[in-house]
């Protein structure tokens, strides 16, 4: 396992992403809402360093499931609360595809939302990408497959206190122990 992103760089990359929330906001009240599974880590460092007044919900997002490679994406608003006339930040661990974003923005405008802003931790560099980009990010990264601070393998290494990339060797491993 190499590590790309340490504590110490994770942590100062978290506080520049809420200074220019805040910056953005002001005191103007949001509804910040996690994208499962992957931002719990995030959001749990990130609305904790965010000044205005918050409402906060959560929303699911799967498209990695069992894998390196993008499947079906399949959006869960059950257990979402009301965005209604409200600005909405949502709050994602990576920006890849792009994929996930862009269908998050679609379907909370579509439920009525006063405006829709995406912060992500990571922004991956790569040729194919959607054309929505993420209003804030933290960290730009190589293309290449990562876990740790609530990315996971297999869902595994979403503990891990870093961002690390996983050897194909490690793959291997997992997806026999696991997969
Ligand atoms: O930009 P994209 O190519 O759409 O990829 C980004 C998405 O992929 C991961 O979710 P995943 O589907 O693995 O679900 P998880 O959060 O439960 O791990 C990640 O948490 C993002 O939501
Ligand atoms: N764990 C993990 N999930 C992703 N979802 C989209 N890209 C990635 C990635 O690089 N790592």
């Amino acid at each position: 396992m190499r590590i790309l992103i340490d504590e110490t760089q994770l942590a100062a990359g978290v506080a520049k992403l809420a200074r220019e929330i805040d910056t953005r906001y002001s005191d103007r009240p949001i509804t910040v809402v996690a994208v499962l599974t992957g931002s719990v880590v995030l959001f749990a460092d990130l609305i904790r360093r965010l000044s205005m007044p918050q409402r906060v919900g959560v929303i699911q997002a799967s498209s990695y499931r069992g894998g390196t490679q993008a499947g079906e994406l399949v959006i869960d608003a059950k257990m979402l609360i009301d965005v209604k006339d409200r600005d909405v930040l949502v709050v994602d661990d990576i920006f890849d595809t792009g994929a996930t974003i862009a269908k998050l923005r679609d379907e909370l405008t579509a439920m009525g939302a006063a405006s829709v802003a995406t912060a992500v931790l990571l922004r991956k560099v790569r040729e194919e990408q959607h054309s929505v980009r993420p209003d804030f990010v933290a960290f730009e990264i190589p293309d290449e497959f990562v876990v740790g601070y609530g990315l996971d393998y297999l869902d595994m290494y979403r503990n891990l206190p870093y961002i690390a990339v996983l050897e194909p060797e490690e793959i291997a491993a997992t997806s026999a122990q696991v997969g």
